[in-house]
């Protein structure tokens, strides 16, 4: 499956302690995410994600972009609603087209780890009938 990561600053270290603690999971899959909140992944976990920009200098339609292709099975965008930030649009815009797509997307830890969990047991793996093409970068 192919996984994007991303999350405001507010929520970065989190994301780090969620793929530190899913380490494991994660490096089953194929993983991607924007430029800040993929680098500190990588560095604190040594996992290998696909960086793109960072999300203000258009990594955010990085992902989205490719969500638009279908070709990201599961979203992990950690949010902190308590501040408006400059590239809310584009969010806005990722979330969209999640639901047009029908991508499974967690913006907190407690749904990520619900859909985390499903991953391991198989329960997204109808992504793979509605997504069987390979993403050159990503698989
Ligand atoms: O903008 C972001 C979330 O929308 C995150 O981008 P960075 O991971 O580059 O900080």
């Amino acid at each position: 499956m192919n996984i994007a990561v991303t999350a405001h600053d507010a929520k970065k270290e989190l994301m780090v302690q969620f793929c530190i603690a899913y380490c494991g999971v994660l490096s089953r899959h194929n993983l991607c995410g924007t430029g800040t909140t993929a680098k500190m992944v990588s560095e604190a976990t040594g996992l290998q994600i696909v960086r793109f920009l960072s999300g203000g200098q258009g990594g955010d339609q990085q992902v989205a972009a490719r969500i638009a292709c279908n070709e990201i099975d599961l979203l992990l965008f950690f949010r902190d609603p308590l501040t408006v930030k400059p590239n809310d649009i584009d969010e806005a815009q990722l979330l969209r087209l999640c639901d047009v797509h029908n991508i499974p997307v967690a913006t907190n830890i407690a749904t990520a780890e619900a859909l985390i969990h499903a991953l391991e047991r198989g329960d997204l793996d109808w992504r793979n009938i509605v997504n069987p093409k390979t993403m050159g970068m990503l698989r």
